[in-house]
């Protein structure tokens, strides 16, 4: 397998002095193409800064991240910068949109950033999310999980080589839940995008290629979950 995103040996370290927390403790990870990898665990254990890291919003204290053949601890801030807008794609709790902005509008921001080699068509991805029927309406006029599609076609429009993920379902119920987590699954598997989510939702592990568990930092495969 050819990892889009791999971590060896990460460890994270928050704070100074006496005051110091492990939140990622020799971790190693392979993520590949069209892969959906699910991250459980309890609060505390490090998922969050499990994504800095990947996402590389966070340096980590000793070991090595590589998003495809780049290692990320050679990078300027200005080279990282510019991959996560090119490679990387974030979505977050609640979608995370403009208040001002349409669904539409929401879709095309990443590319008015600067230049995108190989954009989706932001039309398009509206579609592919179910969403084309609300292009023109603003974030206080959609339900979550309309808010969600929108957040997760933005994040997709610049088609980026990763997706990270945190707590798609946190504010949905079980059928919207199972519907955005199968549409992470289909641009994972269709477009070949590298997916890493972290959520508390048991029920929406079936859905994933695999379930890892993090505790106190550590990762490992989660033995509870059959996928
Ligand atoms: N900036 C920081 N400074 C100091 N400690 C931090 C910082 N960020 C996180 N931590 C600590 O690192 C550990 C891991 O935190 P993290 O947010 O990654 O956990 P989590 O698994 O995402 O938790 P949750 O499920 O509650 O979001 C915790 O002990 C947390 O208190």
């Amino acid at each position: 397998m050819t990892a889009v995103l791999s971590l060896s040996d990460v460890t994270l370290v928050h704070g100074d002095g006496e005051e110091t927390v492990t939140a990622l403790d020799r971790v190693g990870l392979d993520v590949a193409a069209g892969e959906l990898v699910a991250i459980v665990g309890p609060s505390g254990a490090g998922k969050s800064s499990l994504l800095a890291v990947c996402g590389a919003l966070t340096s980590p204290t000793s070991g090595a991240v590589r998003l495809g053949d780049v290692d990320l601890a050679a990078l300027t801030h200005r080279r990282l910068t510019a991959i996560r807008r090119e490679r990387i794609g974030f979505v977050f709790q609640s979608g995370n949109l403009i208040p001002a902005l349409t669904s539409l509008d929401q879709v095309r921001l990443p590319l008015t950033f600067g230049k995108v080699a190989n954009p989706r068509d932001p039309r398009e991805l509206l579609a592919e999310v179910g969403m084309t029927h609300k292009a023109n309406r603003r974030p206080h006029q959609l339900s979550g999980g309309e808010r969600q599609r929108v957040g997760i076609a933005r994040a997709l429009v610049t088609r980026p080589q990763l997706l990270l993920v945190d707590e798609p379902t946190a504010a949905l119920d079980r059928q919207r839940s199972q519907d955005v987590v199968a549409l992470l699954a289909r641009e994972a598997h269709e477009h070949g995008v590298a997916t890493v989510m972290v959520t508390h939702d048991h029920e929406v592990l079936h859905q994933c290629d695999r379930v890892l568990k993090m505790v106190d930092g550590r990762l490992s495969a989660d033995e509870e979950s059959r996928v």
